[in-house]
């Protein structure tokens, strides 16, 4: 840290503070992020996990990696400073002014750049959201936050159940299903929308009206001046199946979007990514260097486990591994959070059971749940790590906005309210079926975690 002087504290996550450094030699800036380093070693993956992949990812619009260190006690991960602060800041100085289109497209291209980039090096975000993405002084996305990523594994992965930040996190994961790429397409779609509305897609006053309307893919659509390929892509992007959500690469080059979003891709970013999907394998000194970098092999088992099913075409004909199992007893906190809101009492949960099946008034097919939704619910909300809702929503669940999005507006935001009446063209935003692209793996295996695991047990 003697390297660095320091010139201000940004702010404060759950894992600890965020500086704005200055580098002595070179004086440039950077951020170096300081995590606490739990004492029991067996936690001690999380934090080296974010260091770990981020060094692992080089692309145009990831944050970069400059260098990793251990001292008193925490983690310090030094890296690009991003002077156009977060995304989420950037919208709400927006206040009422709607983006252009052309930012529109041109930041979420370059969000889609990335998050390919990240899929294909097999690793998952898991916490996609406007407050993870980041903007350089001369407006370039970064991706950054892999805090909460994990890396999957192509021969053992195994579902883990995980929640993320309520408003962005896919259905799947309320309903106990394993996280997949395609969650990340959903946390994606959530970050798209806010762009083209300075809102959520899912406007909530409570867990349970914002997990019903997660659940069901209700969003109020998109303005009419936007174009209809916008609307037509997050139609698909909140499709409630994984399967029938685009992949990244699908969305970057055969979807109806696509020609737009190309367009708005700088050069040097196509280049990238043509060259990044070639290079997806990486080869067997890449993977010795990832096995050096992760040091033990608890880690890397660890890692690879929580893991997710990637190959649905194929699943039937692979050996299930053991699911992650929850700890026996939920965090005190989350408990005493949700025994103070309305979701928690059964009868409420037996009425979000009612009004999935019952459907009253709409003609429209909606998805049904197969299981015992309550339950479902139940298990995952008092057993889920809620600490990044903590750290992103205001949760006041004695006040009248139990929960509360940063970009809720304190008046006049009626998060249940009737969606605002905008004419669609059905037909045309009718999605085509994506059966091709939920195997994109298969075309470019990415066999490195294998590497990884043989490199390790030659020690
Ligand atoms: N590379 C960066 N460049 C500029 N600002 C950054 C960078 N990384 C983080 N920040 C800012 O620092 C602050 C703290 O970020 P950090 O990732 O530590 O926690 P968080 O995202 O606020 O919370 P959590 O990680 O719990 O979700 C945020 O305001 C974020 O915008």
């Amino acid at each position: 840290m003697e390297r660095y002087s320091l010139q201000k504290v940004i702010g404060e996550g759950s894992f600890g503070r965020a500086l704005l450094v200055r580098c002595k030699s070179s004086q440039e800036k950077y951020v170096v992020k300081e995590i606490q380093l739990p004492k029991n070693n067996s936690k001690l993956e999380n934090p080296r996990r974010e260091a770990i992949l981020l060094s692992k990812m080089k692309h145009p619009n990831i944050v970069t990696f400059r260098e990793a260190f251990e001292a008193d006690g925490l983690l310090c991960i030094a890296m690009e400073f991003c002077s156009g602060g977060d995304l989420l800041q950037r919208m709400q100085q927006q206040k009422t002014t709607q983006f252009s289109v052309d930012h529109i497209l041109r930041w979420f291209a370059q969000m889609c750049a990335a998050a390919q980039h990240i899929h294909d090096k097999r690793v998952l975000h898991r916490d996609l959201k406007s407050k993870n993405i980041f903007l350089t002084d001369n407006g370039t996305i970064k991706l950054g936050d892999f805090g909460s990523a994990c890396i999957l594994n192509s021969s053992k992965a195994y579902a883990n159940t995980y929640v993320g930040t309520p408003y962005y996190v896919a259905p799947e994961i309320w309903d106990n299903k394993p996280y997949n790429n395609k969650s990340d397409v959903w946390s994606l779609g959530c970050v798209l929308y806010e762009l083209c509305t300075l809102r959520h897609p899912f406007q909530a006053s409570s867990w349970k009206s914002l997990i019903l309307k997660v659940c069901r893919g209700a969003y109020p659509p998109l303005p009419n001046h936007l174009p209809y390929e916008l609307q037509y892509l997050l139609k698909q992007m909140f499709k409630t199946n994984p399967k029938d959500r685009p992949s990244m690469h699908s969305i970057l080059t055969s979807h109806r979007v696509s020609k737009l979003l190309r367009a708005h891709l700088p050069s040097q970013a196509l280049e990238t990514q043509e060259q990044g999907r070639r290079t997806a394998r990486w080869k067997r000194e890449e993977g010795k260097k990832v096995a050096n970098l992760l040091g033990e092999k608890r880690l890397i088992t660890t890692s690879t486990f929580e893991g997710v099913e990637l190959h649905e075409a194929h699943s039937e004909s692979r050996e299930p591994g053991p699911r992650k199992q929850w700890a026996a007893v939920p965090s005190d906190t989350v408990l005493q959070m949700l025994a103070n809101t309305s979701l928690v009492s059964s009868d409420s949960m037996g009425s979000t059971c009612q009004s999935l099946r019952e459907e009253p008034g709409d003609s429209r097919q909606r998805r049904r749940w197969d299981k015992d939704p309550p339950e479902t619910l139940l298990s995952v909300l008092e057993k889920a790590q809620l600490s990044r809702a903590f750290s992103t929503f205001l949760i006041n669940p004695g006040g009248e906005d139990p929960l509360v999005g940063p970009l809720s507006q304190p008046r006049g935001d009626h998060p249940d309210g009737p969606e605002p009446e905008v004419a669609l063209d059905e037909e045309r935003l009718q999605p085509r079926s994506d059966d091709e692209d939920t195997d994109f793996e298969e075309e470019y295996p990415c066999d490195w975690m294998e590497e990884v695991e043989k490199m390790l047990s030659e020690h």
